[in-house]
């Protein structure tokens, strides 16, 4: 059933008690179909969703859809991008799922993806990056690649606190700076020194008295850092995975991913100390009591069942995630890296196509389930792209509810159908001898195999 924006399906919310998820077997499940290919996938995925379900508990329990609008849709209909009642409702109802929505580049609205999360305070994005037997794969060995990316969603250069080049507020910033930080002022560029230099000739430049520098700032804070890094390692506990790796660049960016790092290994000496390993403490061994002894200590926690917790640079894990995947297991990242490390691990699965997300707030229990990809544009209503991103975080949605059973459904309907290489276009071009199917096409054949 699907209604408008004002209008709820009969149905109950999902709440929240004592840290725990209260799921009604007639939930109002909000939705935004998205922008670009959404409306395709979300036509698709929902028909899976309704099909796991009935066959799972045979009408005992419904998902009852309630569509919220954002994005384009949002806007012809409301001339708002992000109506405050989609914000309400999604708030009102704990857990939606959502199609991708387009952000202008370079201007225009900031986005409406980004704004949800920081709106809802959906602290953290989990992406897990697995492999289906079957599913082309650039690498040699992509049933190595489990991995599980806890981003950081709601600060660093995503905050959105940015100032365009040649404004009066960049301006302001900057001479702040020049006042306050000369030093540092010095550093950016194009300051004062360079107002007529030589280069401008090169790129045809007359000289003048302009600063075109556009400002931008990264905000990156201790309880930001900290539920996030908590998130992660309960879930890497929880699921009884092996490491925890911090992924940072803060070799170069001391004091805000340098610091995620220092304040993850604080956390998870203070706060998990009993049940982790870090390599924090392995240098402070290290130091005392030389390599080996570090080298004993970790063989030993390791033996013991503890969880090891570890960093890693960013530029050389986008190396290492390719050359030695199963060294790394859950990953616990800043926002920009994160989004990053997203894409680029979904290549080795399969891409974008089946690449599943959620942005969870785990103390008020809110969470929007989305795809990692965009709206892939160019394939907008040709019904032709792959719809198991948004399918896959359906499965997590419905895990996140605690209806398994369903979610079992989907990933025998999403196995099988790969196993037939029925397939959409992603897919079917890197693989031989299977059968291309559209969008809708693939839905039909998942609900075949459940
Ligand atoms: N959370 C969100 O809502 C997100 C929104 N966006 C927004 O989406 C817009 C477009 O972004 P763009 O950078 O082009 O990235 P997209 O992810 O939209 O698309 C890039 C390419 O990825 C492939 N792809 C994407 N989705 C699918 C799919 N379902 N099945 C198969 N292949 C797929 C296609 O590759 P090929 O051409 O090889 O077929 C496509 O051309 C931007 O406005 C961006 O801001 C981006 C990311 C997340
Ligand atoms: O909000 C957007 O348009 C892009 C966001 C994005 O790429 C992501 O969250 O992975
Ligand atoms: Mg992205």
């Amino acid at each position: 059933m699907t209604a408008t924006s004002s209008q709820a399906p009969a149905g109950e919310s999902i709440t929240i008690q004592n840290g725990s998820l209260q799921v009604p077997d007639f939930p109002i499940i909000p939705f935004v179909e998205g922008d670009g290919t959404g409306p395709d996938i979300w036509r698709a995925s929902v028909r899976v969703f309704d099909a796991a379900v009935e066959k799972a508990y045979g009408g005992k329990r419904k998902l009852m859809w309630h569509e919220v609008l954002a994005g384009e849709k949002a806007f012809k209909q409301t001339g708002n991008w992000l109506p405050d009642e989609t914000v309400a409702d999604f708030q009102k109802y704990l857990v939606g799922i959502k199609g991708p929505l387009t952000t202008p580049v370079g201007g225009g609205i900031r986005s409406l993806n980004v704004a949800l999360r920081q709106l809802l305070d959906l602290y953290v994005c989990l992406r897990p990056v697995r492999y289906f037997t079957g599913v082309p794969s650039p690498v040699k060995r992509p049933e190595l690649v489990d991995m599980v990316i806890f981003r950081e969603n709601t600060e660093d250069i995503y905050a959105g606190v940015e100032y365009r080049a040649g404004t009066p507020e960049a301006q302001q910033v900057l001479d702040f700076l020049s006042a306050t930080f000369p030093k540092d002022f010095a550093k950016v560029r194009f300051g004062d020194a360079a107002k007529s230099s030589d280069w401008r000739q090169l790129i045809g430049q007359e000289a003048d008295s302009s600063v075109d520098v556009g400002i931008g700032i990264k905000p990156v804070s201790k309880l930001g850092a900290q539920r996030l890094i908590a998130a992660a390692i309960q879930y890497a506990i929880t699921h009884q995975r092996r490491s925890v790796t911090f992924v940072h660049k803060g070799n170069i960016m001391k004091f805000t991913e340098g610091a995620f790092r220092d304040w993850g290994y604080d956390l998870a000496e203070g706060a998990f100390g009993d049940q982790c390993y870090t390599w924090s403490q392995w240098e402070r061994t290290k130091a005392a009591r030389g390599e080996a002894a570090a080298n004993a200590e970790q063989k030993e926690a390791l033996a013991s069942g503890k969880l090891l917790v570890k960093d890693a640079i960013a530029d050389i894990t986008l190396q290492q995630v390719l050359t030695r995947p199963d060294d790394f297991d859950v990953i616990a990242t800043l926002n920009l890296n994160g989004d990053y490390l997203s894409d680029a691990l979904a290549a080795q699965v399969g891409g974008i196509g089946i690449a599943p997300g959620a942005n969870i707030n785990y103390v008020t229990g809110h969470a929007i389930f989305e795809a990692t990809h965009g709206t892939a544009p160019k394939y907008a209503n040709l019904d032709k792209v792959n719809p198991g991103s948004v399918i896959l975080s359906g499965d997590m949605m419905l895990r996140y509810m605690g209806w398994s059973e369903a979610a079992d459904l989907i990933i025998q309907g999403l196995e099988r159908s790969i196993a037939a290489k029925t397939v959409t276009y992603d897919f079917a071009r890197l693989m031989t001898g299977a059968t291309e199917v559209s969008c809708s096409g693939f839905a039909d054949a998942m609900i075949s195999h459940m």
